[in-house]
């Protein structure tokens, strides 16, 4: 495809806009339509939080599980009740912009979805500026051969990230298994209000900790490498979920639809979804609801019931 076209082209829109535009379009907590800005954020991280001590409070659970050396290379496994020889898993990334967050305050779905079988990964990364987008990358891919190699009776591993987190599930679609050893049993990605072209937020604030350049951006970028080379779906039959919210920003949707489009350019099995009435936080608070509707659609996808 013709580099200079689509969104990481020299024709993409936030090429016009001005710093302050392109600035309150990569703010999420600017777009929030319940709640003022702060309010948004305190509300994501005690809802996190508490969410997270409710699923260690109760059942099977493997904390700081190491899957590299590094020392925050670490995940937290929660298993449903259920014994199940081979279990679906869902590997979650959490995001904050590549700076914050935490796998101890993002264990959102985990109660919904391990009540009905599903055993949930959270994983931590090393955030900037202790962890390049590089390292990032290389060490949620690390953690996914992990959950393979831990693993391997499983019955489906189905990856899902947040905004930031997003991105880092997005880049496993490009991931060199191979080199690892293993492949892991990938069945779905559920991307939820992500970032897969980074070159406009390396000219916003939240580029200061993470010193992102030009090569970085695009090395690190999904819908880079899938305008430059569709890469061909390892496994046909995983699905690509990309998820956005009706009050995330007018960049979100567009990095969102774009990358759905890129997919389905490269014959991947996508399908774009955009949920009403939730600003980029709700979206992933609600998964604390067994009956919201991204609940439902994941567990639907995990049970291959649609
Ligand atoms: N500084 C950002 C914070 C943010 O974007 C964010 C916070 C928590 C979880 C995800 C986020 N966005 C992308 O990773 C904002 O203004 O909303």
């Amino acid at each position: 495809m013709d580099v200079l076209g689509g969104g990481g082209g020299r024709g993409a829109p936030w090429r016009k806009m001005s710093k302050e535009e392109l600035e309150n379009q990569y703010s999420p907590s600017r777009w929030v339509v319940r709640r003022g800005a702060e309010e948004a954020m305190r509300t994501y991280s005690q809802i996190g939080d508490e969410a997270t001590k409710k699923a260690r409070a109760t059942g099977r659970i493997l904390l700081d599980v190491p899957y590299g050396d590094g020392e925050g290379e670490k995940m937290d496994i929660y298993f449903p009740e259920e014994v199940s020889e081979a279990l679906p898993f869902l590997v979650f990334f959490h995001g904050g912009y590549w700076q914050s967050g935490s796998k101890d305050t993002s264990a959102f779905m985990v109660s919904p979805l391990t009540a009905q079988g599903v055993a949930v990964v959270i994983v931590a990364y090393d955030i900037a500026p202790k962890g390049t987008l590089d390292k990032m990358v290389d060490q949620v891919t690390r953690s996914v051969a992990s959950v393979q190699k831990q693993y391997p009776g499983n019955r489906g591993i189905h990856l899902c990230g947040h905004s930031a987190g997003a991105h880092l599930a997005a880049m496993m679609l490009l991931a060199n298994w191979t080199k690892l050893g293993v492949t892991p049993n990938l069945k779905g990605l559920f991307l939820v209000s992500g970032i897969y072209d980074l070159e406009p937020v390396m000219h916003t604030s939240e580029n200061a900790p993470l010193l992102v350049t030009l090569e970085d951006a695009r090395r690190n970028s999904p819908q880079w490498h899938l305008e430059m080379a569709p890469a061909q779906p390892a496994d046909p039959g995983c699905r690509v979920l990309v998820i956005v919210g009706q009050h995330d920003s007018p960049e979100f949707h567009r990095q969102s639809r774009e990358f759905y489009e890129a997919l389905r350019r490269g014959s991947w099995e996508a399908s774009f979804e955009e949920l009403r009435d939730v600003d980029h936080f709700e979206i992933l608070w609600n998964l604390t609801q067994k009956d919201y509707v991204l609940t439902q659609i994941i567990l639907k996808t995990i049970f291959q019931e649609s």
